[in-house]
């Protein structure tokens, strides 16, 4: 009995059971606490992540792929390449030489790579090596040259960056030097013109904020072994400020007339900061929101002990704001004036007085004088010459230039003198007292000089082999030299048999002036070693704007670099791919050939007379001629004096790959009456 009392009785209460209960009584709000806890904590992760990780984020896809560039020590990439052996030099850029090799692993595959050797000191170098570093860690894509890492002697003295290594080289090389027979085939180009177009609408339009490349030239575009096209050399390049979206949101031009919008992507908000650490034996570069002043080292050196690249100078790149005060100030890596052009420069920020020693050369000026060759073709090449010949006066100092001519190797004894006495010229522009009388020399003279020359002795070697003297003196000194339009298709058969061997003097002249620039430049280029040379002509970059005859004419004269400008050079690209020369080039004899020096001047006269295939490359086999004149359309698209009117590289990419309609030609280079090209299908391309 009382056992089942016992049994019936509730339980007695022990100590412990309230506790219990207690315990259950609170389990569900804790439970609940810690939930919201957890989630406010991955809220916040995910918020500060996104703050943090926004800026020039690529696709999802290449997330993955993306690795930091890592620091090497300097002598793991001295033994790489053979102590920069002159055997395995691939090419010659403007800031040093570019040298293949194999960095070894012993744990995994050896790796080849192409490694550039930058002097430091130079402003335009050390934002090359920057730039590069910076971009490197953030965008990838099958389209773009990666950067494998960096690296610096102990003195800080050479700067180091390793790429991979492309077989191919650069398109320059292969399509204008070695004439690779590759290129031949047009399936080929037009293969190479759509990667690059591909590598553009990335940068444009995957990356947050847009990367502005800031210099599309075959030199910078590198072919690897199966000759896809990759773009490579951002030294130039820039990201997108939050102004430049703001101008262009207000503006809301349509482009390109396929009525598709242009996504111009969002822009950077924070301020980012890259730091190194050390991983296995290598430092890494990271990227994080303001690091502590512990954790980063200011300043520019790149000694072993700095593992940093200058923050600022990367907070520079990053924070739009910064960018275009230092723009508008123009000071640090992003000075647009003090390299500039010579060309009218105004600050209408800042109200920094505009450079007014140019009169000649206004911002008009420049679209004019490069948009109307056909017309007045002299203007053209004077204001050209006249260009390279200020930006080369900017960007080197007098001794070097004096060292340059007498350096010569290659040419006679007069022709040195010649050159001297050109180069003392540009040089004598550097004395404040002698720039006023120089001015009053007329721009067109020099050059001039140089043609009338070559065409005496062109016409004593004529009259000696007919048994005379002549005298060409009258040529020489009037405003005659320059050709007649009547001329402009004469002898053009013969021109285009002509081999590269026997250049005219004018083109000599373009290539000689090319020497004179990597001479000057302290990279002796020597002829007889058979590397492969940089690239021929003036496609050098003289300008911290860019390439002359690449660069677009609003950045040219003074505006801002915009991805239109981007879509401009990529015009020029493309028709040089497509005609398979420089764009600005003399081959041939000389006047029947001036109309046809400037590409894209010939192009347009082309364009209004119905004969654009006229253009393309004779050594070009299996041409698909509505391949070509979409390709030609496309460029002249992208040639438009307004950046409002040049498509955008995703609307080029539509259209080269058949997404979109074919383009029509711009009205005024349209054949009369003005006709759609016969395009009979819009074939998808890969
Ligand atoms: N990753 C690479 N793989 C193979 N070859 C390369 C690579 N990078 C550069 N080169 C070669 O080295 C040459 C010099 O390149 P670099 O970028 O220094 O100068 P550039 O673009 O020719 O001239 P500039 O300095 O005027 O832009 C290129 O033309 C190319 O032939």
């Amino acid at each position: 009995m009382p056992s089942r009392e016992l049994r019936s009785l509730p339980p007695t209460p022990t100590l412990s059971q309230p506790v219990h209960r207690q315990r259950h009584h609170l389990l569900p709000p804790l439970a609940g606490g810690i939930a919201a806890a957890a989630s406010l904590l991955i809220l916040f992760t995910f918020c500060f992540r996104k703050i943090s990780h926004k800026k020039t984020v690529p696709s999802s896809d290449s997330e993955s792929n993306k690795k930091p560039p890592h620091r090497f020590s300097y002598s793991s990439l001295r033994r790489a390449t053979s102590n920069f052996s002159p055997a395995l030099r691939l090419g010659q850029g403007g800031f040093g030489s570019v040298y293949s090799g194999t960095l070894k692993s012993p744990t995994s595959n050896n790796v080849s790579v192409a490694v550039k050797v930058m002097d430091s000191g130079s402003l335009q170098g050390e934002r090359e090596f920057q730039n590069e570093l910076f971009l490197s860690g953030k965008i990838y894509s099958k389209y773009i040259v990666s950067t494998i890492g960096f690296s610096s002697d102990k003195r800080g003295r050479r700067m180091l960056l390793v790429y991979e290594l492309l077989s191919n080289g650069s398109l320059q090389d292969c399509l204008l030097h070695r004439k690779c027979s590759e290129l031949k085939d047009w399936k080929k180009r037009y293969s190479i013109a759509l990667d690059i177009a591909k590598g553009l609408e990335y940068l444009h339009h995957f990356c947050d904020p847009a990367v502005i490349h800031g210099d599309i030239k075959p030199s910078n575009i590198l072919l690897d072994d199966n000759f896809n096209a990759k773009i490579g050399d951002f030294g130039l390049a820039r990201l997108k400020s939050e102004d430049q979206v703001e101008i262009e949101v207000k503006k809301e031009s349509p482009v390109g007339g396929n009525g598709v919008v242009e996504d111009n992507g969002s822009v950077a908000e924070e301020t980012e900061s890259v730091s190194v650490v050390t991983v296995n034996g290598f430092e890494e570069f990271h990227r994080g929101v303001e690091q502590s002043p512990e954790s980063v080292v200011i300043g520019v050196e790149l000694s072993p002990e700095a593992h940093v690249v200058s923050p600022r100078t990367v907070a520079d790149m990053v924070s739009p704001s910064e960018g275009i005060e230092k723009t508008s100030l123009s000071e640090g890596i992003f000075d647009r004036s003090s390299i500039d052009s010579g060309i009218e420069i105004g600050d209408k920020k800042s109200g920094v007085k505009k450079n007014k020693k140019k009169k000649s050369v206004t911002g008009k000026d420049w679209w004019w004088k490069q948009d109307t060759g056909g017309t007045d073709s002299g203007v053209v090449k004077d204001y050209v010459m006249e260009w390279i010949g200020n930006e080369i006066k900017k960007e080197r100092p007098k001794t070097e230039w004096i060292g340059a001519s007498s350096s010569s190797g290659v040419v006679g004894k007069t022709e040195k003198k010649k050159h001297k006495k050109r180069l003392d010229w540009w040089v004598s522009l550097d004395d404040e007292k002698n720039v006023k009388k120089e001015k009053r020399r007329p721009a067109r003279e020099w050059w001039k000089e140089e043609y009338c020359e070559e065409l005496a002795r062109k016409k004593k070697k004529k009259k000696k082999q007919q048994g005379g003297i002549g005298s060409v003196s009258d040529d020489c000194h009037s405003d005659s030299w320059w050709p007649r339009d009547d001329e402009l298709y004469a002898d053009r058969k013969k021109k285009r048999s002509r081999s590269r061997s026997s250049k005219s003097s004018m083109d000599w002249w373009l290539d000689g002036f090319s020497s004179e620039l990597r001479r000057a430049r302290k990279n002796s280029y020597d002829s007889a070693s058979g590397e492969i040379p940089k690239s021929g002509g003036i496609s050098s970059t003289p300008s911290m704007r860019g390439t002359v005859c690449y660069v677009a004419p609003e950045y040219g004269s003074c505006g801002d670099l915009s991805e239109k400008c981007d879509v401009y050079s990529y015009g020029v690209l493309l028709l040089v791919l497509i005609a398979g020369r420089r764009p600005l080039q003399v081959t041939g004899s000389p006047m029947s050939e001036f109309q046809r020096a400037n590409l894209l001047s010939w192009a347009r006269h082309l364009a209004r007379a119905g004969k654009l295939l006229d253009l393309v490359d004779q050594s070009v086999e299996s041409l698909d001629k509505e391949q070509a004149l979409l390709c030609i359309t496309v460029a002249l698209r992208c040639l438009q004096k307004s950046p409002a009117r040049r498509p955008s590289m995703k609307e080029v990419v539509g259209m080269l790959s058949g997404d979109l309609e074919a383009p029509q030609l711009p009205v005024e280079l349209s054949p009369s009456p003005p006709s759609r090209f016969p395009f009979k299908s819009h074939k998808k391309v890969r």
